[in-house]
């Protein structure tokens, strides 16, 4: 194909997440706004995260859509027919030192078919490698990092406090003797933050340990890109997103997502999921029977594992709360057995009760029966329950849920932490405190502002909506 054709043809973007729900959700969203824009899509998932998607959605659900492809690479672990999330530190090895070459081939593959020729790579930032590709192909490229600016910038501290002795920790005894309340000013965007409101990856006596280098690694690529997409947006993150453009000249905060798609019209693409795992949409009709906010939702996202004393605690403390609730339990949530709860539990509570295994959480936070979330803070969770109004308890498991928590609840004012060592006594507390407490009254209240200030970010004029512009400027550059 000669130039000048090329130049009449559509913008093509390869837009490529981390695989893992809580990447594939946003990119997916990203994916969407794009094609609304008039670029033609190809969307590359692993061959198993694509094998999950077709068994929840149904075989045909990806076929026939206009300008909007699925194409596969291989993530380089052992094959697998599992229906669970993949061990993410192996998975994170495994990406970076095996999908470069699938993905030129593919590239390449893509190029000498009949879709017009690529113009732009969307790469998640935690798949770096791609840059190499870009560089090859010589495309423009962006970063799409899919957790929150606090969480990004923090990740970016990684290298410094690595260098200032803070990381890696001496013994892992100060993982609960009081040495992470040590306070850090030093870091632009955040104030008073403690070690322990640092992404976890700190937590560890290695120097060799896979995920602090994984980040330093990944957050030292950023400059290489043509900008830094953020699901977030300015109002929110401020100070984050100030610091974060210091360090980086294009910054675009475009959520949040969920909002921005809104605009979508194609009603082919517009419904179109990522759930990995089947929804079990029935937990819909019954919040239909619920009192407006009376129903505690409960949910740790994709990737939480817990004790099952843990779970035990959790469910005690749901079931003294009087409360009702609605509880996703993945069959494997609980490392190493299959998920299960008490009989007693289970009667006493299954007439104010639905326990399923995975649901469509957007709706369900949108739905007028939710009151309150407990919630694992992973981004895409935290920033669907703003979008929604609902304010949430804080049980962070790992990565950036700790400084997404530190900000839902200082920043932000709309959750409440629950110790890391869950007791009944204190998830029965919380809960009525949430619920019917005068303190849970004040996170709602905000949490509806925030509400209205997404809203007003997303809407046509509004700061995301016209970073979305600027963005598509920079990769429509060639
Ligand atoms: O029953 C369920 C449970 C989850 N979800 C969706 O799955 C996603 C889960 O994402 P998130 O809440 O961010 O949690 P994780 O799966 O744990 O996400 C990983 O990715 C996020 C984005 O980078 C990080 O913020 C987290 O720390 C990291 O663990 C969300 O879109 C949910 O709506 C469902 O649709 N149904």
């Amino acid at each position: 194909m000669d130039s000048i054709s090329r130049v009449d043809q559509k913008p093509h973007a390869v837009c490529i997440p981390f695989p893992a729900q809580g990447h594939v959700n946003p990119m997916l969203k990203l994916a969407k706004l794009l094609h609304h824009k008039g670029f033609f899509i190809t969307f590359v998932n692993t061959d198993y995260n694509h094998r999950r998607l077709l068994n929840s959605r149904g075989a045909a659900s990806l076929d026939g859509l206009p300008r909007f492809r699925f194409e596969t690479i291989p993530d380089g672990l052992p094959p697998s027919d599992a229906d669970a999330t993949q061990d993410i530190p192996s998975l994170c090895a495994s990406t970076t030192t095996t999908c470069l070459e699938p993905f030129c081939d593919l590239l390449s593959k893509i190029n000498s078919s009949e879709a017009p020729p690529v113009t732009c790579i969307v790469s998640d930032g935690a798949m770096s490698f791609t840059l190499k590709a870009a560089e090859r192909f010589r495309l423009p490229e962006v970063l799409f990092w899919t957790a929150s600016a606090c969480g990004i910038l923090a990740y970016t501290q990684y290298r410094d406090l690595v260098e200032k002795g803070y990381t890696p920790l001496q013994d892992m005894k100060q993982v609960t003797d009081g040495y992470l309340e040590t306070t850090i000013n030093w870091i632009p965007g955040m104030n008073n933050i403690r070690l322990r409101d640092i992404p976890s990856f700190i937590r560890t006596t290695d120097p060799n340990d896979v995920m602090l280098n994984f980040v330093i690694q990944e957050s030292a690529a950023i400059p290489k890109a043509r900008a830094l997409i953020l699901n977030t947006f300015a109002e929110l993150e401020r100070d984050a997103v100030v610091a974060l453009s210091a360090m980086f000249p294009r910054v675009y905060t475009v959520g949040p997502l969920q909002l921005m798609t809104d605009h979508v019209l194609d009603q082919q693409i517009k419904p179109l999921s990522s759930s990995l795992w089947k929804e079990e949409v029935d937990c819909l009709n019954w919040l239909d029977t619920m009192e407006p906010e009376s129903v505690v939702y409960v949910n740790f996202g994709s990737i939480t594992v817990m004790t099952a004393d843990q779970m035990t605690e959790f469910a005690w403390g749901l079931a003294k709360s009087g409360k009702p609730f609605l509880w996703i339990i993945r069959p494997d949530v609980v490392a190493g057995e299959t998920a299960m709860l008490p009989a007693e539990f289970v009667a006493e509570t299954e007439d104010r009760s639905m326990l399923v295994s995975w649901c469509p959480q957007e709706k369900v936070l949108k739905h007028p029966a939710v009151g309150g979330f407990l919630t694992h803070c992973g981004w895409n969770s935290t920033s669907e329950s703003i979008v929604s109004g609902v304010p949430v308890i804080c049980w962070p498991f790992f990565a950036e849920q700790q400084t997404n928590c530190r900000y839902s609840c200082v920043e932000w004012g709309i959750g409440m932490e629950i110790d890391n060592d869950v007791k009944r006594d204190e998830v029965e507390f919380l809960v009525r405190e949430l619920m019917e407490g005068e303190r849970g009254e004040r996170m709602k209240e905000n949490a509806v502002e925030w509400k209205r200030k997404a809203e007003e970010a997303a809407a046509i004029g509004g700061s995301s909506c016209l970073n979305l512009e600027k963005l598509i400027e920079d990769l429509l550059l060639q």
